[in-house]
């Protein structure tokens, strides 16, 4: 007996419990609807709980997943009094156990777990540092084959906490390349015999594994936050707890508002600020992010510099800020380092750039008055706690087993 089915947004396609990025139809996103229409707990330590909303058969046993407090110093100085901070990474004294410290490992579990269940190829994926790490720490566990392809600048965030398993293949890239280079190249990798393309946003499992996120902020407020916060490159995550709330909603017992999306870039590179201050569907990249391999370089929080977010497609991130009437802020490297200062003096926990970033635009939005002091707010902190980690753990850089000059490459040049 199956647990869910997949239905095209746009067509309204159905298809089966199957590891499926695309319509056959269309362009348009495909969502998970689960049979279990109440979120049933199950006694898992970590994301495992929210079994009955995640595309996978066996329930997942690791004790990842995401925490959720009410915080009292930060939110103090806020002058907020109902702000929750939803942390991503490696906190023990809280409850935090995700050892690659970033919410790519929620999407991470449950991915391999599903293309376990439905056909077991080797998965490919791009990544500008910490998707790659979480896919490889969940490939050391597990034995499956990943591949990973990183830019330069992600090179050095591809480390373990384990000694890294001949089932972890990195592919770096030169300088010069950036995020959207190592997406071209494994978009050509995957087309190989026996590989198969993680997806990105398209992927189900992804999202579902990101929107726990909103579950565990849920059961642990009792209702659906007012506002949603984070830090968005591609906008996953964004469109994620979207979903994820729609499920909430439907379930009746968490409210039916759904929580205000506040997602914020980093600048100079703001395309999906750019495009939705002027609420198009469309980015136009002569206009919203005109010379952008520089602008890229430029940006503290690399992880947010995605040159082709979902962000105009059926179901990707313009659907998301317009249904729950988002707002989108972008912040200066200065803006986020201050922000990054004061919560770590204040919470007492490292938090990674784009997390740094996520903070600074809730400052912002308290400045802005884009909150009342009491409504019920979720700060989404989706990366954290490296240097905590490194007081308990060794560890281990991921060596690459090649390096591309370019996304065209000769893939027989590669030998992988
Ligand atoms: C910690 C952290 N926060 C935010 C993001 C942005 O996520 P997305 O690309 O899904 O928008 C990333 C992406 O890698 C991340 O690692």
């Amino acid at each position: 007996m199956g647990k869910f089915k997949l239905k095209c947004l746009k067509c309204g396609r159905e298809y089966g419990q199957e590891y499926r990025l695309t319509c056959e139809n269309d362009n348009a996103f495909l969502r998970a609807e689960y049979f279990e229409k109440k979120l049933v707990l199950r006694n898992q330590p970590g994301l495992g709980r929210f079994h009955s909303w995640l595309p996978v058969q066996e329930e997942l046993t690791t004790d990842a997943g995401p925490i959720t407090y009410k915080s009292e110093a930060f939110a103090r100085e806020l002058g907020l009094s109902n702000l929750y901070i939803g942390f991503s990474g490696y906190w023990p004294e809280r409850g935090a156990f995700i050892k690659t410290c970033s919410f790519k490992e929620l999407e991470a579990h449950p991915t391999m777990q599903l293309l376990k269940e439905t056909g077991g190829k080797a998965v490919v994926l791009a990544s500008a540092g910490n998707t790659g790490r979480a896919f490889a720490h969940v490939s050391a566990l597990t034995g499956t084959d990943v591949y990973i392809v990183v830019p330069e600048s992600g090179a050095s965030k591809l480390w373990l906490p384990e000694e890294p398993t001949e089932s972890v293949h990195l592919i770096s890239m030169s300088p010069g390349n950036d995020y959207t280079d190592a997406i071209n190249l494994a978009g050509r990798i995957a087309k190989l015999p026996s590989m198969v393309s993680e997806g990105g946003a398209r992927n189900i499992a992804r999202r579902d594994g990101m929107g726990t996120v909103m579950l565990d902020a849920a059961l642990t407020i009792g209702k659906m936050p007012d506002h949603y916060f984070q830090a968005v490159g591609s906008g996953t995550g964004g469109i994620s707890v979207w979903e994820a709330a729609m499920r909430l909603r439907a379930d009746g017992r968490f409210g039916q508002k759904l929580p205000k999306l506040q997602l914020t870039q980093n600048l100079p590179f703001v395309p999906m600020y750019n495009a939705w201050k002027e609420k198009r569907r469309e980015i136009i990249p002569e206009l919203d992010m005109k010379d952008a391999k520089k602008q890229v370089e430029e940006t503290y929080a690399t992880v947010l510099t995605n040159r082709t977010p979902p962000y105009g497609v059926m179901g990707g991130l313009y659907d998301a800020l317009t249904d729950t009437d988002g707002i989108m802020y972008a912040i200066t490297r200065e803006e986020a380092l201050e922000a990054k200062a004061l919560f770590e003096s204040l919470e007492g926990i490292d938090i990674l750039p784009p997390s740094a970033v996520a903070t600074a635009s809730l400052l912002k939005a308290v400045e802005e008055g884009n909150v009342g002091k009491d409504e019920t707010i979720l700060l989404n902190l989706a990366g954290g706690g490296y240097k905590r980690l490194k007081e308990d753990y060794t560890l281990y850089q991921i060596e690459p087993v090649a390096t591309a000059k370019n996304p065209d490459i000769s893939l027989d040049e590669l030998n992988i």
